[in-house]
């Protein structure tokens, strides 16, 4: 795969009100946004955010109404942008070096990062950076409890908003803080008035900075800030889990309980040795036709048998990106890294389908 030509795409994300517009606006008004593709998506026929865009010669701004991207919009994307492209290029303006989706406030963003990587247009031109999510500093906490949705833009993002933080006191911005960071342990969180943060805070958390022209995968996956779950804790012949997971500094394997009684997990499952390309094909084949709605992002640095360079994996509900070949100098150890985002899915499901994989490879 070839990361240095893909355009970047950030999808921002929030519920209803939370603050999306007003942060895009400030956002695509700095200098190093300038030159970027503003998609957005609203209900109804007619949208009004778009209108509350102040439009300059240096961005171009579509709507796509009448539905949502992550339900009924899915195939719209594509065109969206391929006749918002052809319209720029038309005009003698450059093709966009950026793309900015903001999505409706109820949409689950998995469905549009899902797009990204399947649709065949979209994936050979874009390449997702960062999905950046507003949490409303006064609601968020009850939309969290109440809302699904809520919940699975905040489990999946890169960057986590605390917006309208001028309306609370500190003591109320704790525990908010602490909810989301139990949902999502990875994602840097920045509180944000008026929609008015360094867009730099806002992107480059893809695998592969095109500025910098390195991968950083270490930025990327972020396994440290995740509980670990080591496969060898798992075989036939060791029930116990061992001291290792428990080591102090580790963040805590608390699910966060919903409402509803779903749990979002955040985990690291790490191999040590390298991985047989079947036994990673089948445990991630079963894994996705088993839970595949509820693998809500998974990303991977993969160690296999068969060949010295690390492989980046990234998937979203069923579907992986094709995996990336890194350079071997991208990584420190022949550790296999994956960090999984679920709901209602345990560790131990995981891991364990993983060990009936591996541990009776002989019997395949
Ligand atoms: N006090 C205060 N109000 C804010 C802040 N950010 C946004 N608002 C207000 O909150 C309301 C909703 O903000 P929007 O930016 O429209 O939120 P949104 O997420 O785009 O909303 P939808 O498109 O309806 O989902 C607006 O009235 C904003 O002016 C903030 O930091 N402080």
């Amino acid at each position: 795969m070839q990361f240095t030509t893909l355009t970047p795409v950030n999808v921002l994300t929030g519920f209803l009100g939370s603050g999306k517009t007003t942060l895009l606006n400030r956002w695509v008004r700095q200098a190093s946004m300038r030159n970027t593709l503003i998609v957005i998506n609203e209900f109804g026929d007619i949208g009004l955010d778009h209108q509350l865009i102040t439009q300059s010669d240096e961005q171009a701004v579509v709507e796509m109404s009448s539905g949502c991207l992550c339900c009924t919009l899915r195939g719209d994307l594509s065109q969206t942008l391929q006749q918002a492209i052809a319209a720029l290029l038309a005009e003698g303006k450059p093709a966009p070096s950026r793309v900015v989706i903001e999505t409706t406030g109820l949409a689950d963003p998995a469905p549009i990062l899902q797009l990204l990587m399947t649709d065949h247009w979209l994936a050979h031109r874009f390449q997702l950076d960062s999905v950046v999510c507003c949490v409303d500093a006064a609601n968020g906490e009850a939309t969290l409890q109440a809302h699904r949705e809520s919940q699975r833009q905040v489990a999946i993002a890169d960057r986590l908003l605390i917006t309208k933080t001028d309306l609370v006191d500190e003591a109320r911005l704790a525990p908010l803080a602490n909810q989301i960071a139990s949902i999502n342990p990875a994602a840097e969180q920045w509180q944000v008035v008026n929609g008015n943060l360094s867009p730099e805070l806002l992107v480059g958390a893809g695998l592969f900075r095109g500025d910098s022209q390195r991968y950083q995968v270490d930025q990327w996956l972020k396994s440290a800030s995740y509980h670990v779950h080591h496969a060898a804790d798992y075989r036939a012949d060791k029930p116990q889990q061992s001291s290792i997971s428990a080591a102090v500094g580790q963040p805590t394997s608390q699910p966060t309980l919903t409402r509803h009684g779903e749990n979002i997990n955040a985990f690291c499952f790490c191999v040590e040795d390298p991985i047989t390309p079947d036994a990673l094909e089948n445990w991630l084949d079963l894994l996705m036709s088993l839970m595949g709605e509820k693998m809500l992002r998974i990303k991977a640095i993969v160690h296999l048998t068969d060949r010295d360079e690390p492989l980046a994996l990234h998937g979203v509900q069923h579907i992986f990106h094709p995996p990336a070949p890194l350079p071997p100098s991208s990584v420190n150890d022949r550790v296999s890294r994956f960090v999984f985002i679920t709901q209602d899915v345990a560790p131990a499901s995981v891991a364990q389908l993983y060990t009936f994989f591996t541990s009776s490879k002989e019997a395949l």
